[in-house]
């Protein structure tokens, strides 16, 4: 199973380009970091990987990858229900029994240090408890791929420390794991790094491209 991207480039109708020249290949085992200025790209690479949105030029090719999971920038759930409910109901959905669900719900809470959480309502919990709620409902339904947007952004310095390394560490459970930050610590606590700064037109990368050809 891998994601492969070759000479990606990307422009919205008329804006400028966001990056070119960018090739890389993602497989479980270690978790990059993607990286760079605000307004970069990072989700529009996000969302380019997820088959969502078509790249202006280049390709992905993603082999062996069926489930695509992600987790947002902000967090979105049903107010009225509980935190335990968010993560139950995908497997439940997929046949799971409720007493195995909930086992399986709470240890992927548990990744993420919520299951004190577990019975409060989603309209109960605080901006960075319902973001890594999303993180334990995301690595629940065991996606091949996970995308995950700034998971540390609302989270204090340890809490983030802590989620960067449990998201570090699911690539080496078979999932190929992509996260985009702004946050140094994330980036550190990732095996790899992609700059999109390097990508930019005129960056560094870019031009070693250029001159290449
Ligand atoms: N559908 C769209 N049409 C036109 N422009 C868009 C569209 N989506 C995003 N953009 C623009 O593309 C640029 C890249 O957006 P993107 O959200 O990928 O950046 P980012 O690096 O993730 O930023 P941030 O770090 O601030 O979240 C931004 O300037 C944004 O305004």
């Amino acid at each position: 199973m891998r994601v492969v991207v070759e000479g990606l480039a990307h422009r919205f109708p008329g804006t400028d380009l966001l990056f070119e020249h960018l090739d890389f290949v993602a497989e479980p085992g270690s978790t990059i970091a993607v990286c760079g200025p605000s307004g970069c790209g990072k989700s529009t690479l996000l969302s380019i990987l997820a088959g969502w949105e078509k790249p202006y030029a280049g390709t992905v090719t993603r082999e062996g990858v069926n489930r695509v999971g992600w987790v947002f920038q902000n967090p979105y759930g049903v107010a009225e229900r509980t935190a335990l409910d968010h993560v139950v109901f995908p497997l439940l959905a997929k046949g799971m029994r409720r007493k195995e669900a909930e086992l399986k719900a709470l240890e992927a809470m548990g990744l993420f240090d919520l299951e004190y959480a577990a019975d409060r309502r989603f309209s109960d919990l605080s901006g960075g408890e319902a973001q890594r709620l999303m993180l334990a409902r995301a690595v629940c339904s065991k996606p091949d791929m996970l995308l995950v947007d700034e998971p540390t952004a609302q989270l204090d310095t340890r809490t983030a420390h802590s989620v960067s390394h449990v998201l570090n560490n699911l690539s080496g459970q078979g999932m190929i794991v992509l996260v985009a930050t702004h946050d140094p610590d994330t980036r550190d606590a990732c095996d790899r790094v992609l700059d999109l700064a390097d990508y930019a037109p005129g960056g560094s990368k870019s031009q070693e491209s250029e001159l290449e050809e």
